[in-house]
């Protein structure tokens, strides 16, 4: 087996104190290879959004380890080099990107902070790349569609040039017909730069879109794990994640009952 270029091992967290305590995340472990994509899927509070924030850094009250290439990560993320190969990507492109601060800020502020040169030139480069023009660097937030402002916040994460992207819920924020082009934007930019992916959704359709493998959270542990073409071909082990996959079905299928 390929080393593993990111792996979770036994991750518990705990929310509250004493009597309160919620135990959220329950010996979660998983590994992804160098550019694979793996899903996390579950209903709504089992505590996808809390596993991410733990390898993000952003939550450092955890037990259990993260590795980054076989090295164990501090549970304070020091120095800029982890960030540098870990970006993560939020639900929520109104909510992530500051109203006053146009795309060209928005998008020089990591490559001023990190030292990168060329620094123009890098943000002409990545706004081709995630499909807008480099004249969208005058633009503030309140100027793009929802669809544009992902597009930016997908670029300030590539602008860093990382190695793995940690995406929670990108595309539930945005309407439908604009979820599949942020979908697939993903997908072209993580074979083009062979980047490695950490999805997390609740939505099986987007998980199967980008994701090679899958694993199916519930009450904050990972009950199963499939591959994507298991979940296609409704080859699931265990009785939740199959009523889980016929409810995502129903659901798709009844929305597009909607549509027509
Ligand atoms: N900072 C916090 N303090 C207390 N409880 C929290 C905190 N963050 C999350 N929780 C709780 O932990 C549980 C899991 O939340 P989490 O956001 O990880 O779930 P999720 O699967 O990502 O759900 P969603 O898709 O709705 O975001 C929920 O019950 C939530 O209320």
């Amino acid at each position: 087996m390929r080393q593993s270029l990111l792996e979770v091992a036994d991750l518990n967290v705990s929310f509250g104190e004493e009597d309160e305590r919620h135990h959220v995340v329950k010996d979660v472990g998983f590994h992804i290879g160098r550019g694979e994509c793996y899903g996390l899927i579950g209903e709504s509070g089992c505590g996808k959004t809390t596993v991410l924030r733990a390898i993000a850094g952003l939550n450092s009250d955890y037990d259990g380890s993260i590795l980054l290439d076989a090295q164990k990560q501090p549970k304070a993320r020091r120095g800029a080099g982890f960030l540098r190969r870990v970006q993560m990507v939020f639900q929520d492109p109104y909510a992530s990107l500051h109203p006053r601060k146009m795309v060209e800020k928005v998008l020089r502020e990591p490559l001023q902070i990190h030292g990168f040169d060329r620094q123009r030139q890098r943000i002409d480069e990545v706004l081709v790349q995630v499909g807008l023009d480099p004249s969208f660097r005058y633009r503030y937030p309140h100027e793009l569609s929802g669809g544009q402002r992902q597009r930016v916040v997908v670029a300030r994460a590539l602008i860093m040039e990382p190695e793995i992207l940690l995406l929670d819920e990108p595309t539930s924020a945005l309407d439908v017909s604009v979820q599949a082009e942020i979908l697939n934007l993903l997908t072209r930019v993580q074979r083009e730069r062979g980047l490695t992916y950490l999805l997390v959704s609740h939505d099986m359709a987007v998980i199967a879109h980008v994701c090679q493998r899958i694993g199916m959270m519930q009450h904050g542990r990972i009950i199963e794990e499939m591959t994507s073409e298991a979940v296609r071909n409704g080859q699931a082990q265990e009785q939740y994640t199959r009523e889980f996959l016929d409810a995502s079905a129903a659901f798709a299928a009844a929305l597009e009952g909607d549509a027509t």
